[in-house]
């Protein structure tokens, strides 16, 4: 017997135009800051070789013959895949030197270059509720010829949060950054930019672990670079190298905070909106590291960008908030119950991760995901329906206001984290 068509939820282009206003606004933003910075010309200095045979070379003055003696100084560069270090040059061809055979004047928080990008970076220019630690990870040389192909960084702990590379005034051609997200792209260009207008000056590119990005071809000389890994509040291994200082912001909410707070209040306020109550879903912008066995809400303190604008733009509204993890299925087919409503699909909203499989259960994974506490979730403007039994599936509507990915699966992803975040409607709805 076919299946009944979908019925399409009714929902008022009042209720529309705004869900889309709403994801524009959300989305605005690039996740990365980058751009040049001046510093002080003895941070330029750069100190290699050990006891046996040091050398100092002047990233800012240097000479062609000396980039060459640095690149020959370090080591084959690899890569993280699947926990591992790998060496591919079909993949990556550049030199690395690791962070006990080298030092370097330069620091990003002494510099005053992290209170720069800091609060454009994680939270718009709005409060940062977070401490971070910035760790050095490795010098980079990438000569003629070198590059690195799309990939994303391997989080190396579960609070790793993002990257910060810089580049210094070395004369080269090529080499830019590539960043992607979704349909988008973004490149940073930094070899004009740092030798621009005669000063020679650092290039600067945070992001967060999650952008795919990629290093292209360089064509003519040396593109030196620091690599540091950011880390929420504790890190992994050895002992924090650099605290952030939190910079002295106004409280409240970002300026793209300020416009997504607005949009809410209007939502809420709108008559069509949820007229009999119901849930906003926010689908989160970014992946996050995330212990499987642990509640989902432990991760609502290292949210990142626009996801923790909105978490703080809900405390703002007074809108209470959550995290979950968010199953899609569906509660039924419809011969079995009678009912002809068509679509039984609903969302399953848990604290934590079901853990079960879904070859271990091929039918009825409705009754195996949700547990005692579940919130089903049917979506806003559709009827209610029955399950197999014939017993009325007691959903509540919900408006997904950022839409839920689905590319991602909460089992293989070493992210683990596909969680959503949660609404209860105000009294206006
Ligand atoms: O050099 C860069 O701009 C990026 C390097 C990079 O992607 C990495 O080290 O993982
Ligand atoms: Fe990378």
């Amino acid at each position: 017997m076919p299946r009944p068509a979908r019925i399409a939820p009714q929902i008022p282009a009042a209720v529309t135009d705004r869900l889309s206003a709403f994801q524009k606004v959300f989305f605005s933003k690039p996740p990365f800051v980058s751009g040049v910075y001046s510093i002080d010309k003895a941070d330029y200095l750069l100190y290699y070789g050990g006891p046996q045979n040091p050398r100092c070379i002047d990233l800012a003055n240097a000479a062609d013959a000396d980039l060459q003696h640095l690149s020959d100084a370090c080591a084959p560069a690899t890569f993280g895949l699947n926990n591992t270090d790998v060496y591919d040059e079909d993949y990556r061809k550049a030199r690395k030197m690791d962070v006990d055979a080298f030092s370097c004047k330069f620091d990003p928080a002494h510099s005053g270059l992290l209170e720069l990008i800091w609060p454009e970076f994680l939270s718009d220019g709005g409060d940062i509720k977070q401490k971070v630690v910035c760790e050095l990870y490795k010098l980079n040389v990438y000569g003629q010829g070198s590059f690195f192909k799309a990939h994303k960084d391997t989080p190396r702990s579960d609070t790793m949060f993002g990257s910060l590379v810089v580049v210094f005034p070395t004369p080269h051609e090529g080499g830019a950054l590539i960043l992607r997200e979704n349909e988008k792209e973004w490149t940073f260009d930094s070899a004009a930019e740092v030798l621009a207008d005669g000063s020679p000056k650092l290039g600067y590119v945070v992001f967060f672990s999650d952008v795919e990005h990629e290093v292209t071809k360089v064509t003519s000389g040396y593109r030196v670079t620091l690599t540091y890994n950011l880390y929420f509040n504790a890190k992994s291994t050895d002992e924090p190298t650099t605290l952030l200082h939190q910079p002295h912001l106004p409280s409240g909410v970002s300026k793209v905070g300020q416009e997504l707070k607005i949009m809410l209040q209007d939502f809420l306020a709108c008559p069509d909106f949820l007229p009999d109550g119901g849930f906003l879903g926010f689908g989160l912008r970014f992946l996050y590291p995330l212990d499987a066995t642990k509640p989902v809400s432990t991760i609502s303190s290292s949210l990142k960008g626009c996801d923790a604008m909105l978490q703080a733009v809900c405390d703002e509204l007074g809108l209470q908030h959550s995290l979950h993890a968010v199953y899609k299925t569906s509660a039924g087919c419809d011969y079995y119950s009678g009912d002809s409503d068509g679509d039984k699909t609903v969302h399953i909203v848990r604290d934590t991760f079901w853990k079960g499989t879904h070859q271990q259960v091929d039918m009825d994974l409705y009754h195996y995901i949700r547990d005692k506490k579940s919130i089903l979730l049917r979506a806003a403007g559709t009827r209610t329906f029955k399950d197999d039994y014939g017993k009325v599936v007691p959903t509540k509507e919900v408006h997904w206001v950022t839409k839920v990915p689905t590319q991602y699966n909460v089992v293989k992803s070493h992210y683990g984290a596909s969680s959503r975040f949660f609404v209860p409607p105000s009294s206006a709805c």
